[in-house]
């Protein structure tokens, strides 16, 4: 039941009698921008489904998204009552919503808003300074639009930058922003930060599931994957039909999302409804991805999210995504599979390409994902 009512919306597809040519994509790419200055209408290929939930039926959830407190789930602090307690929080997050506001991550607010700052700064350059940086043809690294991976697929209206972190001696610096120039080093040093935040937050995830600490991170790898994406969001002049980001679940094991300082945007599927996700300044919105989801025999729910446009202000987030190493098989944790919890998933390699042929026939990775 929940699946399927969210099927039209996991992978929208628009039935237009006429699919876009390369030289109409071209030329959106150039003109969102334009449209977002201009005030202009956009295009029907950025238009949401007729069957789809409009951005404006959507709720401030009453039982909130729950709030906690990270610096009480490492190792030394879950043998006190306050560390117990936390971890319970987390399971329950984690069941339910799938996602949390973390506070207590300890990196210091302004280094965060510096994070943020380099992200404006570059959005901001001039357009033949950002496409130095431009995706290549056939990568989903760099600057861009919304990559088009299926045809009649509907637009996510906004700006892009995609780079791998980890491992380290897969970066490629090439498309590593070096104006402004502190870019790159903000950058690393922030993957580095997060980083240890998301080993904290995978190996507290196992124990609150009663499972040896490394159970999941094991599955990751030494050399896990690790991902930063900056969203620019322009002003969008029909947000009632337009969404920043479609509804999607992220296909990594964990993301870890600073969102924009003042402005909200994103959204979380539950129940039915689609909530927003308040805006905490200097907290993150850590959710859990499909991996995670089959890791964990589906106990944890990998969360649909989307993000919806804004007509008067401009929205920036950052995402970092850890994901298991792709050559490694993932599967559900043998201490999670009984009579009463059939094993839901097979084992799988490299998700991320499972992924991408899921979008292009239209089906749901997880559905597809069951054994
Ligand atoms: O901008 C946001 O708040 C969320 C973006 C997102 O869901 C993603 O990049 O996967
Ligand atoms: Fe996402």
């Amino acid at each position: 039941m929940y699946v399927l009512s969210i099927i039209p919306q996991v992978l929208p597809r628009r039935n237009m009698a006429r699919s876009l040519g390369a030289t109409d994509v071209v030329s959106l790419a150039k003109s969102l921008q334009e449209m977002s200055m201009n005030g202009t209408e956009p295009p029907p290929q950025y238009f949401l489904e007729e069957n789809s939930i409009k951005p404006m039926d959507s709720f401030l959830p009453s039982d909130p998204i729950p709030i906690i407190d990270i610096s009480l789930l490492s190792s030394s602090s879950l043998s006190s009552k306050e560390g117990k307690d936390e971890l319970e929080k987390l399971k329950s997050a984690l069941t339910s919503w799938g996602c949390f506001q973390a506070i207590g991550h300890g990196i210091s607010s302004s280094f965060l808003d510096k994070v943020r700052e380099v992200a404006n700064q570059f959005f901001a350059l001039p357009v033949e300074e950002k496409q130095k940086y431009s995706r290549e043809v056939d990568g989903s690294e760099g600057y861009g639009n919304d990559q088009i991976l299926s045809e009649n697929q509907v637009l996510d209206w906004l700006y892009r930058l995609f780079l791998r972190l980890r491992p380290v001696d897969q970066r490629k610096l090439q498309l590593w922003p070096e104006n402004p120039n502190e870019f790159r080093e903000v950058l690393d040093e922030y993957g580095t930060k997060v980083k240890i935040i998301m080993d904290v937050l995978i190996k507290a995830m196992a124990k609150s599931l009663n499972l040896e600490e490394n159970s999941f991170s094991s599955q990751f790898g030494e050399r896990s994957v690790m991902q930063a994406r900056f969203n620019f969001y322009p002003r969008c002049a029909r947000p009632d039909l337009v969404l920043g980001v479609k509804p999607h679940s992220d296909g990594s094991g964990i993301t870890v999302l600073l969102q924009d300082k003042e402005v909200e945007g994103l959204q979380v599927f539950k129940n039915d409804k689609w909530f927003i996700v308040s805006v905490i300044p200097h907290a993150f919105v850590v959710n859990i991805g499909d991996q995670m989801q089959i890791m964990s025999n589906g106990i944890f729910k990998s969360p649909m999210h989307r993000v919806v446009t804004n007509s008067e202000r401009m929205r920036i987030s950052v995402a970092m995504f850890n994901i298991p190493e792709p050559d490694k098989e993932i599967g559900p944790v043998d201490g999670l599979i009984d009579e009463k919890r059939p094993r839901l998933y097979r084992n799988m390699k490299n998700y991320a390409a499972f992924n991408f042929e899921c979008f292009q026939k239209g089906v749901v990775p997880l559905e597809s994902a069951k054994i």
